[in-house]
Parts: C-alpha cells; structure tokens; sequence
C-alpha cells in the first residue's frame, strides 16, 4: 500500500479545479477528495454533503472557532473551510487526499503541514478564464467580476506553488496532474 499524501489543488475560479480534480479521482484509486463547509448558497444541482456541507454564518463561525477546520478563509463576500476529522481520518488510512481550496487556504495548510504539495491550476489566458466562468452559467455578472479581480491577484502567488499546471487541452491537464500525484505517492515518505 502505498502511504498517504495531502495534495492541495487551487487557482482562480473557473481554472478547471473541480473538473481536473473529478478526472483525477476516476484515474488514480486511492485518492480521495475532502468535501469543504461553505456559507454560499447552493448552485442548482449541488447537494449538501455532496457538493459541500452548506452552512449559515453563524454556525461556520462556531465551527471556526471549536478548531474544527484545518483552513479556512473567506473568498468573495463568503466563508469557505476544509473539515479537519475526516481529512485526518483519510490520511490516516493511507490515502491520496485532494483539497480543492482557494490560495489562502493553500498557503495555511502548507503553514501547517509542510510536506503537503501544492498545485496551482492555471488558466491559458485572463480572457479564457472569464469566457469559462461565463460559459458555465453559475454566477451572475457582479460575482463573475468580483472572482476576476481575485484571480489577477491569485496569480501572483503562483510561483509559491511546488507545481504549477495550464489547464488548456484538458486531457493533457488531466495526465499531467494524474502523473504528479502518482510520482509524489510513489516516493519514500519524508523526500
Ligand atoms: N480544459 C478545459 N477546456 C475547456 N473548458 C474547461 C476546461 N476545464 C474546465 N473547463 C470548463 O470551465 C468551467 C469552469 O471549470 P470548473 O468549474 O472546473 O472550475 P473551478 O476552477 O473548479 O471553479 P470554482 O473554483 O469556481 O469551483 C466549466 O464549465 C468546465 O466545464
Ligand atoms: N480556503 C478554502 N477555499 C475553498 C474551500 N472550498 C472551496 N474553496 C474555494 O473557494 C472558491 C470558490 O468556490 P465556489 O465553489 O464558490 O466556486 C474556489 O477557489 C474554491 O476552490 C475550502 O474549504 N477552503
């Protein structure tokens, strides 16, 4: 069996991290990916548990503050954090688990947990970013703006990251990432 790695996957809204991320969970059989609590109201179609642990303010402050995230950071107007027993519930049990977080989340895991590896997702372009997250139909035109100014700011932050991946012909993405995970769980623990 090979042992457990903490893989943090983040970049700017609409990079192709959830997509990336669901081909990389069909690819590689161990992996396992931590559903995060969020205060943002639900997408149509995302289903609590599921998609994320959809919480009022109120109670993600009071979980907040019982330690009971591993990071959290809010993004765009909302509260976004990583649950902390089963993340450590699946390292413990050898797994490659995947945090789909945004970069401020990143950078407090690293704080904490040296010897997990960042990736930033990385889109071909400012224009082709903005044409996603249109094309996706998920957020209005005052979001999508908000997730744009955040993003010019991301990217500055991604030579910080210990790999970092374009996202533009998807399968090459996908086999470059699948690739990364697998060499970083094949080697000894503690290089
Ligand atoms: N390589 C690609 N080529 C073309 N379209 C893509 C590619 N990767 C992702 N997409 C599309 O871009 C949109 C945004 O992708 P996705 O939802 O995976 O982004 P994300 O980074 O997870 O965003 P968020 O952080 O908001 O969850 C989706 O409609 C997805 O189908
Ligand atoms: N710091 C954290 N960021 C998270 C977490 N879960 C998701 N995210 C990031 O938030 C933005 C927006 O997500 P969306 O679903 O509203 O589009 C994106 O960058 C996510 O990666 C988390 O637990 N902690």
């Amino acid at each position: 069996m090979r042992a457990g790695n903490l893989f943090v996957v983040s970049g700017p809204s609409g990079a192709g991290k959830g997509t990336l991320v669901a081909r990389l969970l069909e690819a590689v059989p161990d992996s396992w990916v931590s559903v995060s609590a969020t205060t943002r109201a639900p997408r149509a179609g995302e289903v609590d548990g599921v998609s994320y642990y959809f919480l009022d303010r109120d109670e993600f402050l009071r979980r907040a503050d019982e330690d009971g995230f591993l990071e959290w950071a809010e993004y765009a107007g909302n509260c976004y954090g990583t649950p902390r027993s089963s993340v450590e519930q699946k390292m413990a049990e050898g797994k490659q688990v995947i945090l789909e977080i945004d970069v401020q989340g990143a950078f407090q895991i690293k704080e904490k947990i040296p010897e997990a590896h960042l990736v930033f997702i990385e889109p071909p372009s400012m224009e082709v970013l903005e044409a996603r997250l249109r094309g996706r139909g998920t957020e209005a035109d005052d979001v999508i703006e908000k997730r744009m100014q955040a993003a010019r700011l991301e990217l500055f932050q991604k030579m910080r990251y210990d790999k970092r991946l374009v996202n533009d012909d998807l399968d090459s993405a996908v086999a470059e990432l699948v690739d990364y995970v697998n060499a970083q769980a094949e080697k000894p623990q503690g290089l």
